[in-house]
């Protein structure tokens, strides 16, 4: 596609004309930075200007390129902006070029919010329809459209009512882009609020992946979801970091605050994307000076294409409701700023779609500067995964979560964060683990051991490495879970037997054992006690596999009981009298608990 001169350019009287332009979401009176500097500043000034804030792709600016008629048209016909541009990649001798074209929408809601919400929903599919369909007049290969875009953001009122406009991954709206996707061969993500139907009717906000021939190849659900309205509709996502390899390239979708997370970022690369997704729902105020930054960083450090996707305009609620703030309550929730656009691993990036109109932008990407990058800059090769390795695993346990449980009082560095308990994190972290190497073909996830690079050593090598990283990182995740599980029933023990009185935790007498050898080793141990200093000195570090196996048998036969089946004098016959079944054996009981306590912090 030939390189156009830079048809972007507005002329100053046009755009920035405040008479007839009285947006003021504008920047000074532009639909976009590109805008105002190309209008703004002398042609050598603008050139050298873009250099430095675009970046240069191939040694040269990222170039517009010209789009086919029927996508102006209906461009000009529904008012919303279309741009286009090319990232090359050097010509290799043994690959032809990877030549994709990718396409992003953005756009405001159709309706105003309190319209019913079929009409809203069906309104936002009317208006996005003319713009997918100049995608497709344009050759798109792979289209990806915002954050829940069948919907108003509604999750920032914290009213429950949106809920209704979420759908199950195969419903209304999937539909709806499944004919256009065969009409035009092009995959679509499509990011809804999700209704699981099958498990509970749980809530998720999930992008689709509808492949070439309207299947549906699979879904990504959100993982990072910010601390504001949004967590109070939808869980964390419980699909790692699927790539999924369509007919165009190995694609993945990072959805919004998602950005802010470099291991997110960090984890679609590691599975093998080369071009990454970003539909978002963000205002200024939240983001706008990280939207390019973030995108930028993340193409950069992972070898990847970016395509960054914001909504735009302003949605106003019914009922008035505040953020949190401090400022008066409110009925919008700010300016989404749109300005979708695309970054590259050499790190040169687009300019922006308008900052408060509808719009398509459409990049060619030749996929074959991924490896190019790997090559170059060797970001991949010099990563040395396995010294954070370790790290991340203890890290996993976050202090934050421990506080919450309120399992530890004090925050002393590493102590704290190597000590106990937290089995959620480690199960999403081994689910993560078990996502990374797989990617799907058309809806069929494939391990990708099954298709490895043949002609590469290098790649095999590179590729073993990484499994192996993983497994010692799974591996490690796996021993301090499970050195955790026994440190906490001992600890736990050893509180019961403190407030019932019994004597300090010891190590229990093995039930008979047939092995002679065997029962005489364990009656040797049988006066080793372990107290709750040698619980506090205890790390997964300094426990020895035999002090490991001690503290196995203790748990094991160490039966954790309840407070009143432990008091002092509890027999058979009298158990039944112990109970507590009224004030005053509830007294007479937390007396004695009372006295315990005393007592041991006496000695
Ligand atoms: N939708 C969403 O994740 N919003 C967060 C906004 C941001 O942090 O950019």
């Amino acid at each position: 596609m030939a390189p156009v001169k830079d048809a972007f350019c507005p002329s100053l009287a046009t755009e920035n004309d405040s008479s007839s332009n009285s947006n003021d979401h504008s920047i000074c009176g532009f639909e976009s930075l590109h805008h105002l500097l190309c209008a703004s500043l002398s042609p050598q000034v603008f050139q050298e200007v873009k250099r430095l804030l675009w970046g240069l792709n191939c040694g040269r600016a990222v170039e517009p390129i010209s789009l086919s008629d029927p996508a102006k048209v209906l461009s000009s016909k529904h008012d919303f902006d279309l741009q286009a541009f090319c990232f090359n990649a050097d010509k290799e001798l043994l690959r032809e070029p990877r030549i994709v074209r990718v396409g992003l929408i953005q756009n405001s809601i159709a309706l105003p919010t309190t319209a019913p919400f079929l009409d809203q929903k069906r309104a936002i599919f009317q208006k996005v329809r003319p713009i997918i369909d100049a995608a497709g007049a344009a050759g798109v290969n792979v289209l990806c459209l915002q954050e829940a875009w069948i919907m108003p953001y509604g999750f920032c009122t914290l009213e429950k009512r949106w809920c209704e406009l979420a759908e199950p991954v195969d419903g209304e709206s999937t539909q709806f882009l499944q004919d256009l996707a065969r009409k035009y061969n092009m995959v679509i993500i499509s990011p809804i609020l999700e209704r699981d139907l099958k498990h509970g009717e749980t809530l998720w906000n999930t992008a689709v992946i509808i492949g070439n021939h309207g299947n549906i190849i699979g879904k990504h659900r959100k993982n990072h979801i910010p601390l504001i309205g949004e967590s109070t509709y939808y869980m964390e996502g419980n699909t790692g970091h699927p790539v999924f390899e369509t007919a165009y390239g190995k694609i993945a979708v990072n959805i919004c605050y998602g950005k802010h997370h470099p291991l997110n970022w960090l984890a679609f690369g590691l599975n093998g994307a080369e071009l990454v997704f970003n539909p978002s729902a963000t205002i200024r105020q939240f983001s706008e000076q990280m939207w390019h930054v973030e995108a930028r960083n993340a193409a950069i450090a992972n070898s990847y294409f970016v395509g960054s996707i914001n909504r735009v305009g302003n949605e106003v609620f019914p009922n008035p409701f505040t953020s949190g703030d401090g400022k008066p309550q409110h009925t919008d929730f700010g300016h989404f700023y749109g300005s979708s656009h695309f970054s590259a691993p050499d790190g040169s990036c687009t300019p922006s779609l308008s900052r408060y109109r509808d719009g398509l932008i459409i990049s060619d990407m030749d996929l074959n500067l991924c490896r190019q990058l790997k090559d170059k800059w060797g970001f991949r090769m010099t990563s040395r995964y396995e010294l954070y390795a370790e790290l991340l695993g203890r890290c996993s346990l976050s202090c934050i979560q421990l506080l919450r449980q309120g399992h530890i009082d004090r925050l002393d560095g590493d102590e704290s964060v190597a000590k106990p308990w937290n089995l959620r994190s480690r199960k999403a972290v081994s689910k993560a683990a078990v996502e990374i190497g797989r990617v799907s073909r058309n809806g069929e996830f494939q391990e990708s051991a099954a298709s490895p690079p043949t002609s590469s050593l290098r790649s095999a090598t590179v590729a073993n490495l990484k499994t192996l990283v993983v497994k010692v990182l799974a591996s490690s995740f796996h021993v301090t879970a499970f050195f955790n599980q026994i440190w906490c029933s001992l600890f736990k023990q050893y509180v019961i037997k403190k407030l019932s009185g019994s004597p300090l935790a010891q190590e229990q007498s093995e039930p008979e054992m047939k092995n002679p050898k065997l029962s005489r080793r364990v009656s040797k141990r049988q006066d080793k006690k372990i107290t709750v200093e040698h619980l506090e000195k205890m790390y997964q570090k300094n426990v020895s596999p035999l002090w490991m196996k001690r503290l196995m048998r203790v748990v094991q036969n160490g039966s954790l009981s309840t407070l009143d089946e432990e008091l002092p004098s509890s027999t058979d016959e009298d158990e039944a009298s112990l109970r507590i079944k009224d004030d005053k054996s509830g007294k007479a009981t937390a007396k004695k608990i009372f006295q315990n306590v005393v007592n041991a912090r006496s000695k």
